[in-house]
């Protein structure tokens, strides 16, 4: 639905965003320009806090600390409950909690925000492809009406989980989905021509802001694994990680290493890539990073040698495919294609469903 350009019903609801990394900073950047438009679609996104993993930012309320920096508004030491506390406020008013780490324990928290009368949207993986019944327990926590959004975790900015969302409300049936559901790796295919090692490659898309804070969980195939977990649950289907086939394109010795050091070896994947490469060309083929679906509980991701003409091969930068066959769109299958992945697009999927939260609010005093 779209905002109405101007309007006398007015809504507040205050928002505190946690993590504020590359897609976090991103939508401070969107929320901070389109404030003009949204105040005229009688709309105000009131931002009452920022917290990072060590130290957060509350909007002016404690004198003590104003005082002492000339009534500027302070950082502080993190502290996520303080931090809740301050965005619900004493007023009952409407609350949102932004969640833009890729933090398990932040992820771990949601359940009580929504039970304690907090909206909560993330593109945070982990609480959607986690413990299965940590999952039931969010989703039985929206009981009371608190909404709980994720568009973002599959594929970014792309509309994949509310597409799977309206085609199951309208009485539609899953039957499987197939694609590239890694921004990071569709470009690293893209790109991999043989002028560059392939860990210069990694390097960029890291300053790029398309892999994961650590890059492992893009090149495991984990974080693709994540997101057909996500895509599962949404269809109702049990599915957890330990279920996923999942190729791995890690070396072993490097999977365990912390993730700055692990970066200092990347050139350790070189070779083998460039193999990889080789072995698609002599096959008349090109590299790319496949994912599937289905009814039955099987689930695979792998690096998959596809010939010069199936469609995938002429998919560009970071474009993910996501192929839903359904009862109704069995025999020609509904497909979402675009960007995915960066601070950008993953930002404005975020800020969608936070709009799509907030057309709902009722207006309270
Ligand atoms: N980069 C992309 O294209 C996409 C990213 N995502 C997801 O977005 C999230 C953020 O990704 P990036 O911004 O790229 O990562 P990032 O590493 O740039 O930012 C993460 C932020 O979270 C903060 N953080 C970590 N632990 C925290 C804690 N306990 N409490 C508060 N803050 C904490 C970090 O300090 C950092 O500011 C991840 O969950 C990622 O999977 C989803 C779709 C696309
Ligand atoms: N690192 C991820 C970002 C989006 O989920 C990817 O490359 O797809």
């Amino acid at each position: 639905m779209a905002l109405p350009a101007t309007t006398t019903r007015r809504r507040t609801l205050a928002v505190g965003l946690i993590g504020p990394g590359r897609v976090g900073s991103a939508l401070l950047d969107q929320l901070r320009a389109t404030q003009p438009r949204l105040a005229r679609a009688g709309l105000e996104l009131k931002l009452c806090g920022v917290a990072a993993s060590k130290r957060m930012w509350l909007d002016s309320d404690d004198p003590a600390l104003n005082g002492r920096s000339d009534s500027a508004q302070t950082w502080r030491p993190s502290d996520l409950n303080e931090f809740v506390d301050h965005v619900r406020g004493i007023d009952g008013r409407h609350a949102l909690l932004i969640d833009c780490s890729a933090n398990d324990t932040v992820a771990s928290r949601y359940a009580g925000w929504l039970a304690a009368g907090v909206h909560v949207v993330t593109p945070n993986k982990l609480a959607g492809s986690g413990p299965l019944t940590r999952w039931q327990a969010i989703r039985a926590a929206c009981a009371s009406g608190m909404r709980f959004r994720y568009e973002a975790t599959v594929c970014a900015g792309l509309p994949v989980v509310q597409t799977l969302r309206d085609l199951l409300d309208t009485g539609d049936e899953l039957l499987s989905v197939e694609g590239m559901f890694s921004g990071t790796l569709a470009w690293l295919c893209n790109r991999h021509d043989g002028s560059q090692p392939f860990s210069a490659l990694v390097r960029e898309a890291h300053t790029l802001g398309y892999t994961e804070p650590d890059p492992r969980d893009d090149l495991s195939g984990m974080d693709v694994a994540r997101k057909l977990v996500i895509l599962a649950r949404e269809a109702g289907w049990p599915l957890s990680l330990e279920n996923v086939e999942v190729q791995s394109l890690v070396p072993a010795e490097l999977a365990a290493l912390p993730v700055d050091e692990f970066m200092l070896r990347l050139d350790q994947l070189d070779a083998s890539m460039a193999a990889r490469l080789a072995d698609a060309r002599a096959q008349g083929g090109v590299l790319r990073h496949h994912a599937h679906l289905d009814a039955h509980g099987r689930a695979s991701v792998k690096l998959a040698v596809l010939p010069t003409g199936h469609p995938f091969a002429h998919t560009r930068l970071t474009d993910n495919v996501v192929q839903f066959t359904t009862r109704r769109y069995r025999d020609n299958p509904l497909l979402v294609q675009g960007p995915g992945a960066g601070p950008e697009v993953t930002a404005a999927g975020i800020f969608a469903d936070v709009l799509r939260i907030a057309e709902g609010l009722e207006v309270r005093a």
